[in-house]
């Protein structure tokens, strides 16, 4: 088990109220594996990814669970422990990560000056690596000493990876990678990320929004809502035939992966307010399948086929086939 997290929760606190952005939430990846983070805007993927990263903004906080990092937890680990582990085992591709490249700053300064901040190595040898690395990401060497201005956004996504990767990370955190970008390049980062992950034996974390760019880097996906996980399993048995009524509504209103286009259907209403959660089933607003129980009674995450979790009531009954 490379990441494990367990029951991870996280709070901010605005002014005299605390909301809960993430709630409760459950996985673990092995060296290799992959999770696609999905779910509306606001459902808390980017949080989560600060949390496991130590770099929540200073009015949020870890209030309950654990990020196991072979076998260190980051949330009591000490700052020196997670200077050990940030980077280095554990990295992030932040959303909109190529519009903070400095302009005024070659693209190998910046990369070789970060790996000279985190690593005890000279600049020559920060050289080779940069170097190294900007071939893994498919750019050619001889380009590291030009200004973002010289390179196209998707050289630029891909010289932010190879930013991300600088320090040999086990885990990568991508948020967002391919926003910005057009269609072509989406598709190049997509199979380059997944390229790397076999190639330097990565464990991968894909937060999007495209279901499709998730479906064809990852083997596992998790859907959230409102903070909460509310299916998780591999890619096939959360996308295919899904057993939450949200996962089935957030693939529908995307197009098929698998079908010729068919008309797309919009998700009624809007996520729910962090400042006045429902209690019982966090989708229970905008559910068409609820009964009584949903508005009273949070569903526990519960195992469905094939090892899938989901957390709905009514998760065995609902068996859908996209
Ligand atoms: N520093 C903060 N203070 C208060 N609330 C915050 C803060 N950061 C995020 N939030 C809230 O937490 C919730 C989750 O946000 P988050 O950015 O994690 O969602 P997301 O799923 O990544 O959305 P998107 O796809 O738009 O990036 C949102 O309601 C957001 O407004």
């Amino acid at each position: 088990m490379i990441i494990e997290v367990k029951d991870l929760t996280v709070q901010f606190q605005v002014g005299k109220d605390t909301f809960t952005a993430v709630n409760n939430i459950n996985f673990k990846l092995d060296e290799q594996d992959s999770l696609g983070l999905v779910g509306e805007s606001g459902c808390g993927k980017s949080t989560t990814a600060y949390a496991l990263m130590n770099l929540l903004e200073k009015n949020g906080r870890i209030s309950n669970g654990e990020i196991l990092i072979n076998g260190v937890d980051l949330v009591t680990a000490s700052d020196e422990e997670v200077r050990k582990i940030r980077w280095k085992e554990i990295s992030m591709i932040f959303q909109n990560a190529m519009t903070a490249l400095n302009p005024v700053q070659k693209i190998g300064n910046q990369i070789v000056n970060a790996l000279i901040e985190h690593e005890n190595i000279s600049r020559s040898e920060a050289i080779e690596r940069a170097s190294y690395l900007f071939e893994k990401v498919g750019i050619s060497p001889s380009r590291l000493m030009q200004y973002p201005h010289e390179f196209s956004g998707g050289m630029k996504q891909r010289a932010v990876i190879a930013l991300a990767l600088i320090c040999y990370p086990k885990i990568l955190l991508a948020d967002e990678p391919t926003t910005a970008l057009d269609v072509v390049a989406q598709r190049q980062v997509i199979e380059l990320l997944t390229s790397l992950k076999k190639e330097l034996n990565l464990s991968m974390i894909l937060i999007s929004h495209d279901i499709s760019a998730v479906a064809e880097a990852c083997e596992k996906i998790a859907v959230m809502y409102g903070g909460e996980i509310m299916e998780i399993g591999t890619t096939k048995d959360v996308l295919i035939r899904n057993n939450h009524p949200y996962t089935n509504a957030l693939v529908g209103s995307f197009p098929s992966l698998h079908k010729p286009i068919s008309k797309l259907t919009q998700i009624p209403g809007n996520p729910p307010n962090l400042a006045d959660m429902p209690k019982g089933c966090v989708f229970s607003s905008r559910c068409i399948y609820t009964e009584e129980i949903c508005f009273s009674e949070k569903p526990n995450m519960r195992p469905v086929r094939n090892n899938k979790l989901c957390k709905c009531h009514f998760a065995e009954e609902l068996d859908f086939n996209q």
